[in-house]
């Protein structure tokens, strides 16, 4: 079969005369506490079956009614896009019969989308390497209902859990204007990290809140006409995605060089073998018989409530980063870095509301604070230390009392593992109070220099390079406790008069 052995009979010269042509449809989990049209809760991860009211499964004489706030959700996505908000809104039935669809239909908006056009900025390294930047268009957002899950067990059967059913999703479908996995991961990534930003979807793509849907097709290059798309659905990592669309480049090149023709079909993917296969010829759009669903009246999204929505907006990532920038001062690097996700910039905040120094606390963010970090206790907001706690740290850094080396390895861990104490504290507890009393200090580099003659000897004759053996003892008897540079001056000092 031609599709399985596509991988390896493509040569990359016949490969270049191809120019791939993308679309993709994300589809966003909302964070609403109840179902789009019943008071169910929209809790993930609860026992099977247990969200699941009368309305969600579609039992007959059930009436829906459209939750408030998964409108206003789906809006702010359109106003970060820049989109054309749609007052008057319909929604109609998708009718197609699946399992975990216990109506028969979902409810979905077909004629008169939430969101019009508008488009997404993307940054993405180009096939030699250069940074292209460019905005990704939409086609448009609109709103829909999220059907229940079938589990298959890989043997005869299947067992359907229904809490999804019914739990709010905005659909983002991109013109077909994107032309390479690149570009596509790119997209992905902004899409997950704005809606992170606007907390309308926690963007988590492993746990399906985040899907995506990939439409792809080739054409020979300077050519008009589209070629026929074939759709990979339901993707959930960005890294398969951009697998997805590699291996499918060269099996629709393969098909075609061979004289064969695409069909218009959905494919999956297979993360194991990276190859797609394929699934169901596509459904027409009138097999779906879209029809206004007669129990829900029209949604008037008014200017009023429009206005009201767009005041209660929040920053969105590039005002973040411009903050960091002019306001805190922060250089461009560590503005991207922490503008990057929404609760690194939070918390750099929240912690230069108690310290002036942002260059400081951004650099412990940066490096010590994000090296504790794994992906999950980040989204979940779980720093390793509360920002009074890192903001005291810094001050005792710059009070002079700490160097920034004592502070991050040997407070800092500890305060971890004992967060009802003060950095202060531990300084004292464990001595690392920087001893910077001249007198003091003198009397242990004489120590010091009594006990290697041969070293000091040495170094008068030229071997510059012994100091930092006697800084070391002298640090090893402070325990650790000298200033560094304090050390440092009085050594060279006892150390200039000639042999
Ligand atoms: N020739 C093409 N090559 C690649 N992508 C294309 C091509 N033509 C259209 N697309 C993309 O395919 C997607 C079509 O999505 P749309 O939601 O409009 O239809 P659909 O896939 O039939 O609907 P659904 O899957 O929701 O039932 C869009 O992202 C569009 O940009
Ligand atoms: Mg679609
Ligand atoms: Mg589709």
């Amino acid at each position: 079969m031609v599709s399985e052995t596509a991988e390896k009979t493509v040569s990359a010269a016949v490969l270049a005369n191809y120019e791939l042509v993308i679309g993709l449809e994300v589809h966003c989990q909302l964070l609403t506490a109840t179902k789009i049209f019943a008071a169910d809760s929209n809790q993930f991860g609860s026992e099977p079956n247990t969200n699941i009211s009368v309305i969600t499964l579609g039992h007959p004489g059930t009436l829906p009614k459209l939750n408030r706030k998964a409108v206003e959700l789906a809006v702010r996505m359109g106003l970060a896009c820049q989109s054309a908000i749609t007052s008057y809104n319909l929604f109609a039935r998708k009718n197609y019969f699946y399992p975990d669809l216990p109506k028969g239909y979902q409810l979905s908006q077909d004629k008169t989308p939430i969101c019009v056009g508008g488009g997404v900025p993307v940054k993405f390294k180009d096939a030699d390497g250069q940074v292209v930047e460019k905005t990704v268009f939409l086609h448009h957002i609109h709103l829909e209902e999220d059907a229940g899950k079938s589990i298959h067990d890989g043997d005869w059967h299947t067992v359907l859990d229904y809490n999804r059913a019914g739990t709010p999703l905005i659909e983002m479908v991109t013109d077909p204007v994107i032309r390479s996995a690149e570009e596509a991961a790119a997209y992905l990534t902004e899409v997950r990290r704005l809606v992170r930003y606007l907390d309308i979807c926690d963007g988590n793509m492993e746990e399906g809140s985040l899907r995506c849907d990939v439409n792809v097709s080739v054409r020979l290059w300077g050519e008009e006409e589209f070629g026929t798309k074939v759709e990979i659905k339901n993707m959930n990592s960005i890294r398969n995605v951009q697998r997805a669309i590699e291996s499918e480049l060269r099996r629709q090149v393969e098909t075609i060089e061979t004289g064969g023709t695409i069909v218009q079909e959905t494919r999956m993917f297979d993360a194991t073998t990276g190859l797609t296969h394929g699934m169901r010829m596509k459904e027409t759009m009138n097999d779906y018989r879209y029809f206004p669903d007669p129990d829900l009246s029209p949604v008037l999204v008014s200017d009023e409530w429009l206005a009201e929505i767009r005041a209660n907006m929040p920053a969105l990532p590039k005002e973040r980063h411009d903050k960091l920038l002019n306001h805190y001062g922060l250089p461009e690097y560590d503005a991207a870095l922490l503008a990057d996700v929404k609760e690194l910039a939070d918390y750099f905040e929240a912690v230069s509301q108690l310290t002036t120094n942002y260059k400081a606390v951004s650099n412990w963010i940066m490096g010590p604070v994000k090296a504790q970090l794994s992906e999950k206790s980040l989204r979940d907001g779980q720093f390793p230390l509360s920002a009074e706690k890192l903001a005291e740290l810094i001050t005792l850094v710059d009070s002079g009392k700490v160097s920034f080396s004592t502070a991050s390895q040997r407070i800092f861990p500890v305060l971890i593992e004992h967060p009802e104490k003060s950095p202060e504290q531990v300084a004292q507890e464990q001595n690392l109070v920087q001893n910077s009393n001249t007198d003091t200090l003198q009397a242990l580099v004489d120590e010091v220099l009594a006990a290697w003659p041969d070293k000091v000897k040495e170094y008068k004759k030229g071997k510059k390079g012994l100091l930092g053996l006697f800084v070391g003892e002298v640090m090893k008897k402070s325990k650790g406790s000298a200033d560094p540079k304090l050390t440092n001056e009085l050594l060279q000092k006892s150390l200039s008069s000639p042999l």
